[in-house]
């Protein structure tokens, strides 16, 4: 089955001579239909630049984007338009219109489309009873919180049945509690609805919680993309290393490290979690075997796809041959760094 989403050498850049900014260039990626595919990136990266060439409000200079199968690059504005309705969108500031109602914004496309009243009536009362807010169908924006504008603005998104649904920065305005609530809710319209949603963010913490596949944008190349788990298990391009570490627990700081010094005489060993290896299994065989105490001193580990991730920080204390063996078992599983005393 091909694609649904190709990118195929995409490049974009804006300006030209010495003003030229390239914001893309040489994008390789296909997400397949079904999926929540995330990208992530820092501020510039070129995120909303890649969103907007799905959706062809943007045109690439170079290489091709193919949207089910249809090469969009060189279509005509109408058949772009023809595109675009099989595709919706979510915004980081909702932009919903603040003199209509709940009602009015998610019935607005459909007026567009040229739904019928009785129609778009019933169509409206649907998609506020799926996310949620059927009570609220008669308030406006400003009466609502954020997590509810957003929950409006993807009712209003999905109101045309589109196949994909483009989120862009979708929770970024939004309160721990809140976005969880609304990926919760993009979660169930992958699943319940079948949409397949591709999620631009710059939080981590996001691509954990919803994403089935990740691409990683660093200064407009793609610098990874795999799955979400083995992209956490082992994440080769720095950038990725670094977004990685800010949702799973890592090795102590420099001053975490001189507090943990202070407390405990013994070695001190920082293992990685993650993946096929059973750290645990490894270190009850090895303490059996080298008498070695050991007590966990840093760290942590998080749920991902079902499968553990994080870092332990051990002290450990024996005489040192026998910790030096008890590193080397654990070393022949996972990633271990002795901690410089
Ligand atoms: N219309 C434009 N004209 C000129 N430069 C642009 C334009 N749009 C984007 N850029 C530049 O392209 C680069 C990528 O921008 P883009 O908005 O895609 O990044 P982003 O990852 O979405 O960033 P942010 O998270 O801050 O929105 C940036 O250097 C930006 O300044």
């Amino acid at each position: 089955m091909s694609p649904l989403i190709e990118f195929r050498g995409v490049g974009k850049t804006f300006g030209s001579g010495s003003r030229a900014v390239t914001a893309l260039e040489g994008i390789d990626l296909s997400v397949e239909s079904g999926e929540v595919f995330a990208v992530i990136g820092h501020s510039g990266a070129g995120k909303s630049t890649l969103v907007r060439l799905i959706n062809a409000l943007e045109r690439a200079d170079s290489g091709t984007v193919l949207v089910g199968g249809t090469d969009i690059t060189g279509l005509p504005e109408r058949r772009l338009r023809q595109v675009r309705r099989g595709i919706g969108m979510v915004f980081q500031q909702f932009n919903l219109l603040r003199s209509r109602t709940a009602f009015g914004n998610v019935a607005y496309p459909l007026k567009v489309a040229g739904w019928n009243p009785a129609r778009r009536e019933e169509r409206v009362a649907e998609l506020l009873r799926f996310v949620g807010l059927l009570d609220k169908a008669w308030h406006y924006p400003d009466q609502l919180s954020g997590g509810q504008q957003q929950r409006i603005g993807i009712a209003r998104a999905l109101a045309t049945n589109p196949e994909i649904l483009l989120a862009d920065e979708a929770t970024s305005a939004l309160d721990p509690e809140t976005t969880g609530e609304v990926l919760d809710l993009l979660g169930r319209i992958n699943t319940e609805l079948g949409v397949t949603i591709v999620v631009i963010t710059h939080e981590m913490d996001v691509v954990r919680r919803i994403a089935d596949r990740v691409a990683v944008l660093d200064a407009g190349r793609l610098v990874e993309q795999g799955r979400v788990a083995d992209v956490f298990a082992n994440p080769a391009a720095e950038t990725t290393r670094r977004f990685v570490r800010t949702v799973l627990p890592d090795r102590p700081s420099d001053a975490e490290l001189a507090r943990l010094r202070a407390r405990n005489p013994g070695r001190l060993v920082t293992a990685r979690i993650g993946g096929e290896q059973r750290v645990g299994a490894v270190l009850s065989a090895a303490l059996a075997e080298h008498r070695v105490r050991f007590e966990v001193v840093h760290g942590g580990v998080e749920e991902l796809g079902g499968d553990a991730f994080g870092r332990l920080t051990l002290e450990l204390a024996g005489a040192d041959e026998d910790v030096d063996a008890l590193i080397a078992a654990l070393r022949a599983v996972t990633d271990v760094e002795e901690l410089a005393a």
